[in-house]
């Protein structure tokens, strides 16, 4: 068999049943026998380009029956017919029981194939119904594998190459041979065959199923076509009745159109007649009416000719009479024209003196109009000048505020400076106390006043001051010459050590000036006791009662220092007393002289507030420097009438000038009270150099008595005992000093020293005394200041 790749032509025959015309143009194809496999797809299964051999195929596992053809344009009903189609196979396999194993294990879809290749089972009935295919033929063929002539030349034809060409005639069996293996292998390829037939059969089976499938769709759709033909029909024929009806109802319409336009035609017709008709009234009965009013008109207008031509003749005889009586008004106003004109002539000549009137109050209304230009000008310029002066009132107004601005900027910063002047002036009073405590509590100073011209020529003793250019704290003084028992004449130096020196060279300012730190402490609040201690004549009053010692500069420091803590919220006032302790007696230095010695003063201490007083004594506010001048000159005054009783009554006693100085801070609310004590002590001449008796001498026993307590009190506190004994009753002077000595107070001692080489003995006694003064160290100062109560 010769197969093409893609169309043969098939040796099966003819099918008996011809389909009839119209069919489908596939089943025409098949009928003439004639495939393409562009018109005919291959059937499910074999759907390879190469077909396989038999051999090949039966080498394979049994093919599963094929998949229902859901991917085909057919109906439901064509797949039912299909799936119909394969049970039906499936009994035909069944019904198959010795066929050849490789036949028995192929696709059950083949089933039809080899039932007709296996031995029949079939009844001879069944087999005669059932239709001849082609490979019914085709299998014929196979068990007849005869070469015929109808049959084409194929391979099997040619004699193998290398067989029987090779083989000479004589060599049967060769041949033979040749033969055998030409047989075996045309058998292999009759297998081959029967196997492509019953594929074919198959095939064909599937087609005839699917055909079926189709004539029965063929017949639903020829069935559904007549369905929808008689529809069509039925529709045309609804169409047609209702082309015929709407003409009709066309026609209709046009007539009934025509009836109402005629109709409206004629109803217009009538409308028109009946309007013409009514106009035509209307217009004979306006006529009439016009007649008629015009008629009246002209009764009207005859009545009125008549009356107003009865008016006329009635104004003609009124103007007649007015006219008479015009002529007579006239005459009348001639006369009175003519007195008129005498008049006008009168106010002529009146208006010729008012023209010559006008022309001056012309002249003068120029006058007044230049006057009044230059007025205006002035104006102008005048308020021109108000402009200028608001606008320069503006500018000082704004200057105004500038200046405002910066005074209360000023305001501010001085406010500012003046709370920090307060905290400076606290800190100052911190710091200065602290530099007083470092300075000693109680401080020596020395001062050797200058040869006067009252003293002696050339008896001056020996002083020198090593550290005059430098420190100024020491004094070297050469002692007597003293004569040893080999008559040798020696003289010892003498060296002191003070706070501070001063030569007889210095002034009372150069002195002030190293107190004045003292005084400022009393305003702090400080207790502060400054004596002057050395023998008569040795210049203790002059230092501290000069017109320019330490009293009088102490207060106008005081008071200048008060002013200017004024500005730091502080206001002091300050009270003074001036007493004299006289052979242990207190007298009253302001009070009156007559009482000295006689009246009785107690000096009383109020120990929680570390405050003295003396009673009955004179305490003067004073508000002013002069006022001090004025106390200081009265005690000295007091003293020099005390005097006159007694003797050197001014070197012979103690006077202490008492300033208390109380201060009220109004923003801080600090209170503070100090008390300045400014003492010139006696005289401290030894009794038995002094050769003085009687009343000199108990005088000279008080002066010593009390200095030797000072001293005593002076000790005490240097030794610094907590609570120790301090010696403050066994005098007067101590105990009027209680609160200014020790440990609550500020002292200085002068030591005043005489050049005098005769007053040598007592100028070193002196210094001893303040050296041991000077070598103690007394306790702290505490400032007698608190926060006043609420
Ligand atoms: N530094 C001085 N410079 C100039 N003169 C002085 C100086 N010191 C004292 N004198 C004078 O010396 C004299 C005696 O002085 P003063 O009276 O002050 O001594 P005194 O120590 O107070 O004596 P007394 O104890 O008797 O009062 C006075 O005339 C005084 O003017």
């Amino acid at each position: 068999m010769d197969f093409n790749e893609n169309s043969f032509i098939s040796q099966l025959r003819q099918p008996s049943r011809i389909p009839s015309p119209g069919k489908l143009l596939e089943v025409s194809a098949s009928a003439n026998n004639v495939r393409s496999s562009s018109m005919l797809p291959p059937p499910p299964g074999t759907a390879t380009l190469k077909r396989k051999t038999l051999a090949e195929r039966a080498g394979e596992p049994p093919r599963p029956a094929p998949a229902p053809p859901s991917s085909r344009p057919v109906s439901a009903a064509v797949k039912a017919t299909a799936i119909a189609g394969v049970s039906r196979n499936a009994s035909f396999s069944s019904s198959v029981s010795s066929r050849a194993p490789s036949v028995s294990s192929r696709n059950v879809s083949n089933s039809s194939f080899a039932s007709s290749v296996g031995p029949s089972t079939r009844p001879p009935s069944a087999q005669s119904t059932r239709p001849q295919t082609s490979m019914a033929h085709g299998r014929s063929s196979v068990q007849a594998p005869k070469p015929t002539p109808a049959r084409p030349a194929s391979s099997l034809d040619v004699q193998p190459s290398g067989g029987t060409g090779d083989r000479k005639a004589w060599d049967t069996r060769g041949r033979l041979e040749d033969m055998e293996s030409l047989y075996s292998e045309l058998r292999n390829k009759l297998n081959d065959t029967t196997h492509e037939s019953s594929g074919l059969k198959d095939t064909v089976a599937i087609y005839k199923t699917r055909l079926n499938e189709l004539e029965s769709t063929r017949a639903q759709l020829s069935s559904s076509n007549a369905t929808i033909s008689a529809d069509l029909k039925s529709t045309k024929a609804s169409l047609s009745r209702t082309t015929i009806d709407l003409e009709d109802a066309r026609r209709d319409h046009s007539i009934e159109l025509d009836d109402v336009k005629r109709q409206h035609r004629r109803d217009l017709d009538g409308a028109h007649r009946e309007a013409e008709e009514e106009a035509h009234k209307l217009s004979r009965k306006h006529h009439e009416e016009l007649i008629e009013l015009k008629r009246r008109l002209e009764n009207a207008l005859g009545d009125e000719k008549l009356r107003r031509i009865k008016e006329v003749q009635a104004l003609t005889t009124e103007a007649a009479l007015a006219e008479q009586r015009k002529e007579v008004e006239l005459d009348v106003k001639e006369k009175e024209l003519e007195g008129l004109k005498a008049d006008l002539h009168q106010s002529k000549a009146n208006l010729v003196c008012e023209q010559d009137l006008n022309r001056d109050l012309r002249i003068k209304l120029s006058e007044a109009a230049s006057n009044a230009m230059s007025l205006e000008s002035s104006m102008r310029a005048l308020r021109s000048r108000i402009d200028f002066l608001e606008s320069d009132s503006r500018s000082q107004s704004q200057a105004f505020a500038e200046v405002e601005q910066k005074l209360q900027e000023a305001f501010t910063t001085a406010s500012e400076a003046k709370e920090k002047l307060r905290v400076e002036e606290t800190l100052r009073r911190k710091l200065h106390n602290q530099v007083q405590e470092l300075k000693g509590n109680i401080r020596v100073f020395c001062r050797v006043r200058p040869p006067l011209e009252s003293d002696p020529v050339n008896e001056t003793a020996r002083i020198t001051f090593p550290d005059a250019d430098s420190d100024s704290k020491e004094v070297e003084v050469m002692g007597p010459e003293e004569k040893s028992s080999l008559g040798n004449i020696t003289t010892k130096s003498n060296a002191f050590t003070f706070d501070r020196v001063f030569a007889p060279s210095s002034q009372n300012a150069d002195v002030f000036e190293e107190i004045s730190q003292l005084v400022q402490s009393a305003l702090d609040g400080y207790n502060v006791c400054i004596f002057c201690y050395g023998q008569t004549g040795s210049g203790k009053t002059y230092t501290m009662s000069a017109d320019d010692g330490m009293i009088p500069r102490a207060v106008h420091q005081i008071y200048d220092t008060a002013q200017a803590l004024e500005e730091k919220g502080w206001k002091y006032s300050m009270e003074g007393s001036f007493v004299e302790v006289y052979n242990e007696n207190l007298n009253d230095l302001l009070g009156k002289p007559e009482e000295f010695d006689k009246k009785k003063h107690e000096i009383r201490h109020d120990m929680q507030k570390c405050k003295t007083t003396i009673t009955d004594i004179t305490t003067e506010d004073l508000d002013s420097p002069s006022k001090v001048e004025s106390i200081l000159r009265r005690a000295t005054a007091n003293r020099s009438v005390a005097a006159t009783k007694a003797n050197e009554r001014s070197s012979r006693s103690h006077s202490v000038f008492i300033l208390r100085l109380i201060g009220e801070n109004s923003i801080t609310g600090e209170r503070s009270e100090g008390t300045l004590n400014l003492v010139d002590l006696a005289g401290s001449e030894r009794l038995s150099q002094s050769g003085s008796t009687g009343d000199r001498l108990k005088e000279t026993q008080n002066i010593n008595k009390s200095l030797s307590c000072l001293g005593d009190v002076i000790g005490a506190l240097g030794q610094g005992k907590e609570g120790g004994h301090v010696p403050y009753r066994n005098s007067k002077l101590t105990y009027l000093l209680q609160f200014s000595l020790g440990g609550n107070s500020k002292t200085l001692m002068f030591v005043n020293i005489s050049p005098i080489y005769a007053s040598l003995n007592e100028t070193l006694t002196s210094l001893r005394f303040a050296t041991k003064v000077h070598n103690t160290h007394i306790g702290t100062a505490k400032r007698q200041a608190k926060i006043r109560d609420p």
